[in-house]
């Protein structure tokens, strides 16, 4: 009987350690996905407060902030023709920048994306506000020196590696003029402002990434930065200045692309043709299919592009299979790593972006060496939405 009782205590006493190993954990879940709770809450209130400060300047508005294939994006409320007006936004709601008006320093090495991201910084610092409450993490570029060296390695490109470490340097050399105070370009500048170089190359990536441009106008556009790019003809819009009658009202439209939007599909910007290196260091992702896509051979210099890929010189097309052969894996290696890599639960999506754009560049070097294919694979991949579908029914030897 006796033993009995000490093991219902020992029972007992077992019992009471779990509870309480297990109650902190409940309070740690609890907290965790409170804190998910909020992020998300925080993410939809900072687009619907963004939604309504729109709404009170007057702009016009036949889109909304939502979840897209892309991540956020604009998700239209109504059919819109081609060329019909998705949103009008005033001038005067813009963080810009207008080199003109600041000498010949704003254009040497770009430095007006570091002018704009010193007023932008300094809103992210005054606190809260609509626009800034908005804005998400920057894009994963390779600028920002946070890649791994596999992932590097992954790219296969030595010239890109180059370019890549060019950006680097460029970042740094605004942080150090406008955050050291070496060079203060701008006199309405806080102190504080100078002080905080994380903050300031947050800024700077967000402004290479959501700045459109109109003339010597650099601009940061509450609301119609949340649009994503698709090309013109995949159906991504422009964007314009429009004057009132008197000239005194001037705001900044985006426009339906020429195959319009049916309500419900999101809304694109066409942000205009870049390189694939541009694409990756500024904005930190790859478009589906780039017509603006170049390699440049390094025996004999000449550019390939998707436009010149059948009309090469022999000399030219020999220079491509070479290059493409460099390589440790063939294009259906890569598109085969590729899909088991989409599959994994956890990914590293810089080593994906690097795996895209070696795709992306034997897909046009195998186009332009006009080596044959009947890879499944290879086809299923373009076919999915991957690269450049001109000449692309050809592979690497
Ligand atoms: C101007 S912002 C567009 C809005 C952004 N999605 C947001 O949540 O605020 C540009 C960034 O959006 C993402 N993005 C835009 N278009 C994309 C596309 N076609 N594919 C993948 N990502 C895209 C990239 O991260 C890019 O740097």
């Amino acid at each position: 009987m006796s033993g009995l009782g000490s093991l219902y205590q020992y029972v007992g006493i077992v019992l009471s350690v779990l509870l309480l190993l297990w109650i902190p954990s409940i309070n740690a879940w609890t907290s965790y996905s409170h804190q998910v709770v909020a992020r998300h809450d925080l993410r939809e209130t900072s687009a619907s407060c963004l939604q309504d400060f729109v709404d009170q300047l007057g702009s016009v508005r036949h889109c909304e902030i939502g979840s897209t294939k892309y991540g956020r994006g604009l998700v239209a409320t109504k059919d819109l023709e081609p060329g019909e007006t998705i949103l009008r936004i005033p001038l005067s709601a813009t963080i810009q920048i207008d080199a003109s008006q600041n000498g010949d320093d704003m254009k040497l090495d770009d430095s007006w994306a570091a002018a704009l991201a010193n007023k932008l910084m300094e809103r992210l610092q005054s606190g809260s506000c609509p626009y800034v409450d908005s804005l998400p993490p920057p894009p994963p570029t390779p600028a920002r020196g946070d890649w791994s060296t596999q992932a590097l390695e992954a790219l296969e490109d030595s010239d890109f590696l180059q370019e890549i470490e060019q950006a680097i340097r460029w970042r740094n050399r605004q942080c150090e003029r406008y955050v050291m105070g070496r060079l203060c370009l701008d006199e309405d500048s806080s102190s504080a402002t100078q002080k905080n170089p994380q903050l300031f190359m947050e800024a700077l990536d967000l402004v290479s990434s959501r700045t459109i441009r109109c003339g010597d106008k650099f601009m940061l556009v509450p609301f119609l930065d949340m649009a994503n790019h698709a090309s013109q003809d995949q159906g991504g819009g422009y964007y314009q200045l429009e004057y009132s009658p008197s000239l005194q009202d001037v705001t900044i439209a985006l426009k339906a692309g020429n195959r319009g939007v049916q309500a419900g599909n999101e809304v694109f910007l066409d942000y205009g043709d870049r390189r694939n290196e541009e694409w990756l260091i500024y904005y930190g992702f790859l478009p589906d299919r780039n017509t603006a896509e170049c390699v440049t051979l390094p025996e004999s210099q000449q550019r390939i592009t998707w436009s010149n890929v059948h009309m090469l010189d022999d000399l030219y097309r020999a220079e491509c299979r070479v290059l493409l052969n460099k390589g440790d894996t063939t294009l259906t290696d890569d598109i085969r790593s590729l899909k088991h890599i989409e599959a994994l639960e956890e990914r590293d999506s810089h080593f994906e972006l690097a795996l895209k754009y070696r795709i992306s560049r034997k897909s046009l070097l195998s186009a332009a060496g006009g080596t044959k294919s009947s890879s499944a694979l290879f086809s299923s991949f373009f076919e999915e939405g991957g690269q450049n579908v001109a000449g692309s029914s050809t592979e690497q030897e």
